[in-house]
């Protein structure tokens, strides 16, 4: 099975929130993500908003009830009292728990199983009694005492942190190398009965790589290189658009 492709729209909120206006909008943008194929949606609300707004969370949960009720949100954060509010009051059908301080610019590791043991274990239970899929944020580094700890909490998955992974594109043999690394954590990791999930930094060219070493991959997230790509890719039809409105015959 293909690994499902979870859109992240951090990115597309952050370049919305330079104004006061509604665009570009995230539920538009999430609708064309869902209608192009993509499984779900990941939002990471951040304590600041400073990207996804509390207020983007409910048009999310309607856009994806009403309109493409087989996909799934999944909501990334660190358990805090006001996080697990806010999941608890839009359903997501995965928590993702990321150990983010407040001030962090983005997430740059995965949990201290050793030490995060009993808050983890906490949290997880009252997520599961919800019905939440839960997931915990790990490092890729093969770690067997602290993946068997993991799943001692309860979480149904981890999801792999591949930032070290993505800043490797300037370099195959050490891109080889983490793969490798990520590939045997999956492992593990599946042994114990967790599921894998992965994101940060992932790309159109990294992903064929990961994906090869870790072949029950269930889930990417995806945000910062998918929306450039639409930029990207969009920017030649948009710069006719406003040719066109401009008065051009083009
Ligand atoms: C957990 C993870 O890797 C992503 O959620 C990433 O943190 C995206 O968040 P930002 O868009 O805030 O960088
Ligand atoms: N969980 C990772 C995620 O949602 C997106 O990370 P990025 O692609 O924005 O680095």
């Amino acid at each position: 099975m293909p690994a499902k492709l979870s859109v992240n729209l951090n990115a597309v909120a952050m370049l919305r929130n330079r104004r006061d206006l509604p665009w570009p909008s995230v539920t538009g943008l999430g609708r064309i993500a869902l209608a192009a194929g993509a499984s779900g949606l990941t939002v990471h609300p951040r304590p600041d908003q400073r990207h996804i707004r509390f207020s983007d969370l409910q048009p999310i949960r309607d856009l994806i009830d009403d309109e493409f009720p087989e996909a799934e949100f999944n909501m990334e954060g660190y358990p805090n009292e006001s996080f697990l509010e806010l999941v608890e009051r839009h359903e997501p059908e995965q928590v993702t728990l990321v150990p983010d301080d407040p001030a962090q610019a983005t997430s740059d590791h995965g949990w201290d199983f050793r030490k995060n043991h009993n808050l983890l274990g906490n949290v997880v239970a009252r997520l599961k009694k919800k019905g939440f899929r839960v997931s915990v944020f790990a490092d890729g580094d093969p770690d067997p005492e602290a993946l068997r700890i993991a799943r001692e909490t309860g979480a149904d998955r981890i999801e792999l942190y591949t930032g070290p992974y993505g800043g490797c594109y300037d370099d195959p043999e050490k891109a080889e190398r983490v793969a490798v690394e990520l590939g045997r954590t999956a492992e593990i990791a599946l042994e114990l009965g967790l599921g894998v999930n992965a994101g940060h930094d992932l790309t159109v060219a990294n992903l064929p790589l990961l994906v090869a070493h870790i072949p029950a991959l269930a889930e990417v997230s995806i945000g910062h290189g998918l929306t450039a790509d639409a930029l990207e890719y969009g920017m030649a039809e948009t710069v006719r658009r406003f040719r066109r409105a401009c008065g051009e015959a083009v």
